[in-house]
């Protein structure tokens, strides 16, 4: 008999023992619950200074990790086209800018870690990897401007990407590297937003992604693995963006995503794992991308409900989609219709503030972790998408009811799919698609 049903028949028994993941459960819990019952017991203007966004000192905080970005931050050595984009994006999201020198030596910098075949490496004189070239193309789109834009070699970059590509649809990190989720949407991210994805690119790619969907609904890692919020978010993006969204169980995914917003008001990354700020953006992000799909899933839920009051052998929704790939990223942000989001994005946004926010500058996974840039930048990506997730167009300026705690909170809108600031990303998509003519 287990000790649950022993319970259940003699109630005197002794409690049974908790295990590491349940204690770890209601430890976070408890941390999450006394800020909130704090929250709700002071004054409503202490709770609003509770709520503020502390943009000057988040900025002090990504200040002083630029002017560690140089030569003797060895820590991260293989990951600084990284730091650069958590800090470049966390800057433009809060609506700042850096001054034009400091900009400069960003740019002068991936050069210098842009290899001469094609993609960029971790650091200068490195191997090319196609998620520091994520990276780096997405901190030289937030940069911004001519010198930025036309330092990324877009020709190498199209044979970079053509070498890492795998016949059965995925793509590896790096030369001998791993073949997975992240890398289809870093490699996929990466040519649409440049206008390099062709029909070699995206070939195979969504068998691939389709056959890392698990029976939760998630997407894994790789087929086999466990659904995880970063590779359902990385699934989706380029499913979407290849045009083959509609191949996945989309009702089934939503299913599994939505559930991951518990109650501590943020996110898990998987089934029975831990909240943590980092996944507002990447499982928030995948609920987003899904409200945008609204016609597809009713379609998937329609056909399902047809199959099975008969069973005639209805194969699903098979139209593809996929004959104009090469502009989806621009048609997604340019057909937006306002939708009622799937998640509850109030609380997110309190868990983002209240938890996950340090009032000294910088954000981080839970109460009791330290800060750091990675969980700076996703929390407040994750943040920007709570505050516009209600708005009728990308960028419009959402009711106050829906910006959590002061106006002054509110961020700079992104480009859900590739999470670079929309503006950023309009002025990339004039400079590659109008002016290129590849
Ligand atoms: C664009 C790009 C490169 C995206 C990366 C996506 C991403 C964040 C993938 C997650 C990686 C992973 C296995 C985390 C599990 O960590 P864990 O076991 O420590 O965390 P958990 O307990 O929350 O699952
Ligand atoms: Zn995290």
């Amino acid at each position: 008999m287990s000790e649950e049903s022993e319970r259940t028949t003699n109630p005197s028994a002794p409690p049974p023992c908790p295990t590491v993941t349940q204690r770890d459960q209601w430890m976070v819990e408890s941390q999450v619950f006394q800020i909130y019952q704090l929250f709700a017991t002071i004054p409503r203007n202490a709770q609003t200074l509770m709520l503020e966004l502390q943009r000057d000192n988040h900025m002090q905080y990504l200040s002083k990790g630029l002017r560690h970005l140089g030569p003797a931050f060895s820590v991260l050595d293989a990951n600084r086209p990284w730091l650069c984009y958590w800090i470049f994006h966390s800057i433009a999201l809060l609506g700042e800018s850096v001054d034009d020198e400091l900009e400069d030596n960003a740019i002068d910098f991936l050069n210098r870690c842009q290899d001469p075949n094609g993609g960029y490496a971790g650091g200068p004189g490195q191997m090319p990897h196609i998620a520091t070239t994520y990276a780096a193309v997405n901190t030289l789109i937030t940069l911004g401007g001519q010198k930025s834009l036309a330092s990324i070699n877009r020709d190498k970059m199209y044979g970079f990407l053509r070498r890492m590509k795998q016949p059965d649809g995925g793509f590896r990190m790096h030369d001998e590297g791993e073949i997975d989720v992240r890398a289809c949407y870093t490699a996929i991210s990466v040519a649409s937003v440049l206008n390099i994805l062709d029909d070699e690119l995206i070939q195979n790619v969504g068998d691939y992604i389709l056959s890392c969907q698990t029976y939760e609904g998630g997407i894994a890692g790789e087929p086999g693995s466990e659904a995880h919020g970063g590779y359902t978010f990385c699934g989706l993006a380029a499913m979407i963006l290849i045009g083959e969204v509609n191949r996945l169980d989309l009702p089934r995914l939503v299913d599994w995503a939505v559930f991951r917003q518990g109650k501590e008001c943020g996110f898990q990354g998987r089934t029975n794992k831990l909240v943590d700020g980092c996944y507002s953006f990447w499982q928030g992000g995948a609920v987003a991308l899904l409200q945008r799909l609204s016609s597809i899933i009713n379609k998937q839920m329609e056909e399902a409900s047809h199959e099975k009051e008969s069973s005639d052998g209805h194969e699903g929704t098979s139209e593809s989609s996929s004959a104009d790939f090469k502009d989806i990223g621009y048609k997604f942000i340019n057909e937006w219709s306002a939708q009622e989001p799937f998640f509850h994005s109030v609380a997110l946004q309190q868990y983002i503030l209240l938890c996950a926010q340090e009032q000294e500058g910088g954000l981080r996974d839970k109460p009791g972790k330290r800060r750091d840039h990675y969980h700076t930048c996703y929390c407040l990506s994750g943040l920007s998408l709570c505050q516009y997730s209600f708005s009728k167009r990308p960028d419009s300026p959402p009711l106050p009811n829906l910006v959590l705690g002061p106006y002054s909170n509110l961020l700079e809108p992104i480009h859900p799919l590739f999470n670079v600031v929309l503006e950023r990303y309009r002025e990339a998509h004039e400079f590659f698609f109008a002016e290129c003519d590849h």
